[in-house]
């Protein structure tokens, strides 16, 4: 078999994240000669503007679907909760590989034993901002922008008290010793996806890279996006949902723009419709009530 090209960002976050899948996909099929491509994104070049004033999450994606399309790399690997919610059509996501710890976490200055509230929380994220008003009410929280280690730069440098960042993350950077508290999912419901990758492909990719896919990750991508969809949780939109399996059950939180909150539950094999009725629910709620 020829050479498989994996197309990733440059970030190290991304790397790290495609040499995971490339370790699965070398456990799936030894032997398999596999090329990591890296590449600078629109959205990896513009860093003073927050992401809702450059146009949002397909500035990422943009540069990798093209290297796929025109055949410079044979698929790309994307952490689900930047990947926009329509994908291109000729690109499907074939596999969710298995979850990482979903939770979002506070993260303190190196040498912090506490937060100090006179300071603000950073955070890159509407979501997150409208969960920390209610969990440390009076502190400001003030955007942050930048790869994983340039937020923590600017953290321990005295521009903010703390960071809120996603677990996964920092794990997979080995910055686990980083983290100060662990934020349940009732505390702070993640964004749709966090803590999933995405391998994206062409249509003529092989087969076998479907094996990637983890069926429980699967199942809580399915029905964590499908609700963002319907409330049309564009980038900027503070938007959160997250799934749980049990058993052959999907249990789905979904929380809207306003923080209110609302929890669905079926058949796993139902994820999608799941999260669009969720999604329609929450919809009506707000026009009625
Ligand atoms: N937008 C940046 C981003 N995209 C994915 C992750 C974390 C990894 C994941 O959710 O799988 C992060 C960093 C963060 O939010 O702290």
């Amino acid at each position: 078999m020829s050479v498989i090209r994996i197309g990733s960002r440059e970030s190290l976050l991304a790397v790290r994240q495609s040499e995971l899948v490339m370790e699965a996909m070398r456990a799936l099929c030894p032997g398999v000669e596999l090329e990591l491509v890296t590449m600078k994104t629109t959205g990896d070049k513009i860093l003073d503007r927050t992401l809702d004033q450059v146009g949002g999450k397909g500035l990422f994606v943009r540069e990798l679907d093209a290297a796929l399309l025109e055949g410079r790399v044979d698929i790309t690997v994307h952490s689900l909760k930047d990947l926009p919610m329509e994908t291109h059509p000729e690109l499907p996501v074939v596999a969710f590989p298995r979850r990482a710890d979903p939770r979002d976490v506070l993260v303190l200055p190196e040498g912090a034993a506490e937060l100090d509230r006179t300071k603000p929380i950073g955070c890159a994220s509407r979501r997150r901002a409208l969960q920390l008003e209610r969990l440390f009410p009076g502190v400001e929280v003030r955007p942050v922008r930048g790869n994983v280690q340039t937020r923590l730069r600017k953290l321990d440098s005295g521009e903010y008290g703390a960071l809120v960042l996603a677990s996964a993350g920092l794990c997979r950077l080995g910055l686990e010793g980083r983290i100060a508290r662990y934020f349940s999912t009732e505390e702070m419901l993640p964004a749709a996806g966090q803590g999933i990758l995405a391998v994206q492909t062409r249509r003529d990719a092989p087969a076998w890279l479907e094996s990637l896919n983890d069926p429980d990750a699967r199942d809580c991508a399915l029905a964590e996006r499908a609700f963002v969809r319907v409330l049309d949780g564009g980038c900027s939109s503070p938007v959160a949902a997250y799934a749980v399996i049990e058993g052959e059950e999907l249990l789905l939180t979904g929380m809207d723009e306003t923080g209110r909150r609302q929890t669905i539950r079926g058949s796993r094999q139902e994820a999608e419709a799941l999260g669009s009725r969720l999604g329609a629910r929450i919809k009506e709620e707000k026009c009625h009530g």
